[in-house]
């Protein structure tokens, strides 16, 4: 049951959406590509990883990093790669992505990958996850979309490193956050590398 808290919480996250999601619409395509080059370019040298052996990104929508130029360097050195299907109301699996024209049409128009090419992998595989999200706070804090599919999933995958990749801007001071709400460990922007509740990083942060 929900509770007044509860919808105190939701209306605090609400509000925090619309404004970075307003944040990152003024953001304009050019300094979207450069800012996402450099950040996929700092990831990519992450130990953890370079040691993943399965890796789950997502299929970028219009205006959050564009991982397309990362995901085709991954294929082509080998990595295995997944990418969130979704399943139902706030439920997705990941699935692999064997190629890039393995890619098509999903829920909500984000591209996922063709479930006759690749299969369902366990949760528990994964390595590494790129999570995605609107707002990030230093102590691991995230907000999503509002779907809790991230919420929902990231238990699951109790191996997984949670790896965010930001906008400088999409760091702010503090993430409303609930007892279900998710936390990341890493947060990599074009500026800073943030290693949260002293999760263990071997670069210099
Ligand atoms: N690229 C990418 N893929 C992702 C996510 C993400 O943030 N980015 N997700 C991260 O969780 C999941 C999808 N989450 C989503 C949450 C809400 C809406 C959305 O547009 N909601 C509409 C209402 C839609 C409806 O209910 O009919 C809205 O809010 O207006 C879309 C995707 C899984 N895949
Ligand atoms: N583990 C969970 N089990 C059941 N409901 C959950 C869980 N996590 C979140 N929810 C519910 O899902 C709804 C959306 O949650 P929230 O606003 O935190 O999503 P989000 O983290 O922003 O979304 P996303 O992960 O999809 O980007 C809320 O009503 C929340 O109570």
């Amino acid at each position: 049951m929900r509770c007044v808290a509860d919808e105190i919480l939701a209306e605090q996250k609400s509000i925090l959406r619309r404004e970075m999601l307003a944040r990152r619409r003024v953001f304009s395509a050019e300094e979207r590509k450069e800012a996402s080059r450099s950040i996929c370019a700092r990831v990519a040298q992450l130990s953890v990883l370079k040691a993943a052996q399965t890796i789950m990104l997502y299929a970028s929508m219009a205006e959050e990093i564009d991982l397309v130029p990362f995901m085709e360097k991954l294929l082509a050195d080998g990595r295995r790669i997944v990418l969130p299907e979704i399943t139902g109301r706030g439920t997705m699996e990941a699935r692999e992505l064997p190629s890039m024209d393995a890619l098509t049409d999903g829920v909500f128009g984000i591209a996922t990958p063709d479930p006759t090419r690749g299969s369902i992998v366990p949760p528990e595989e994964i390595d590494v996850i790129i999570v995605p999200g609107a707002a990030f706070s230093s102590d691991g804090g995230r907000l999503g979309l509002g779907g809790g599919y991230y919420d929902r999933f990231l238990p699951r995958a109790g191996n997984a490193v949670r790896v965010v990749l930001a906008f400088d801007f999409q760091i702010v001071p503090a993430v409303p956050m609930g007892v279900q709400d998710a936390r990341v460990d890493v947060i990599l922007t074009e500026r800073r590398m943030i290693s949260c509740n002293g999760y263990y990083l071997e670069e210099e942060v």
